[in-house]
């Protein structure tokens, strides 16, 4: 096992290594380092200001590490903007979706990259369709009537629902997922959660932040655990268990070799 964690199955696609970013004084990423390979999903687990947050936000180029570097495919990238990696194929969604209230859902999911006929006119009948389809299919979501209708008449919930259609719809090369599932119901997460799953079947690959470790372990192939701004565990599903993660999430390092002991004398 290399620092960067695991390396079984397909090609790198994004691979951060040496990552560190400070806020003033703080430390948020120490020296942080992981390859996310084509058609993995990937759990970035975590407490509290563990740090998952700030590396999706390196990961997107909407935050720059003061050090460390990022390689796409194999190049190496030097401090990569937000539009720098949208253009390789990288979709965020982030924790506060940044949806516009006063517009409908299909123009939020369409925002930027609107479909236009050879005058240049917005062929808003087309996106409706594509944007009533995409609610249907990927987060079924309670209470969406229209895709005409406004952001600002949607729940929490809904909107989220809305900031994942957007994302998955351009979904590209890779998918980051921030707290995708906090404001949505039981039906709507598992359709989500199958929906990353069915995504790697055609070589997408997701990383998903989370704090329900359930859903991690069920659809994450891999788990990389931050703690303090640190990596402490980067592991595949195979070779961890809920114990485990939960140990590394609540206690750190300290819970982790306190469960590695337990399996042990457990063996004896
Ligand atoms: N813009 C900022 N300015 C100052 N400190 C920040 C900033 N962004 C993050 N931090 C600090 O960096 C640390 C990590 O924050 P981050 O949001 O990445 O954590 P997280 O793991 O996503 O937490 P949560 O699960 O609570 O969302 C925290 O201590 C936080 O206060």
């Amino acid at each position: 096992m290399s620092s960067n964690g695991p390396e079984p199955g397909g090609e790198v696609l994004l691979e951060l290594s040496g990552i560190t970013k400070r806020y003033g004084p703080n430390v948020c990423l120490n020296d942080v380092g992981f390859q996310i390979r084509k058609g993995e999903v990937v759990g970035l687990l975590g407490d509290n200001g563990a740090g998952k947050s700030t590396l999706v936000k390196i990961m997107s180029g909407v935050v720059r590490a003061d050090a460390g570097a990022f390689a796409w495919r194999g190049e190496k990238l030097t401090a990569p903007t937000r539009q720098d990696t949208e253009k390789l194929g990288i979709e965020t969604i982030f924790q506060d979706s940044a949806l516009v209230p006063s517009l409908t859902i299909t123009r939020n999911i369409f925002m930027g990259r609107e479909l236009t006929n050879r005058l240049g006119l917005l062929k808003l009948r087309a996106m409706d369709r594509i944007a009533g389809d995409i609610l249907d299919s990927v987060v079924t979501i309670e209470g969406i009537k229209s895709p005409r209708q406004l952001v600002s008449s949607l729940s929490g919930g809904q909107q989220q629902a809305v900031a994942i259609a957007r994302a998955v719809h351009f979904k590209r090369s890779l998918l980051v997922l921030d707290e995708p599932t906090s404001a949505l119901a039981v039906r709507a997460t598992e359709a989500l959660l199958a929906y990353l799953t069915r995504l790697k079947g055609e070589g997408v690959s997701s990383v998903l932040v989370t704090h329900n470790l359930h859903h991690a372990y069920e659809v994450c192939d891999r788990h990389i655990v931050m703690n303090h701004g640190r990596k402490i565990l980067d592991t595949t599903r195979e070779q961890t268990s809920v114990k485990e993660l939960t140990a590394a999430v609540v206690e750190g390092e300290t819970g982790l070799r306190r469960h590695r002991e337990s399996l042990i004398t457990e063996r004896k």
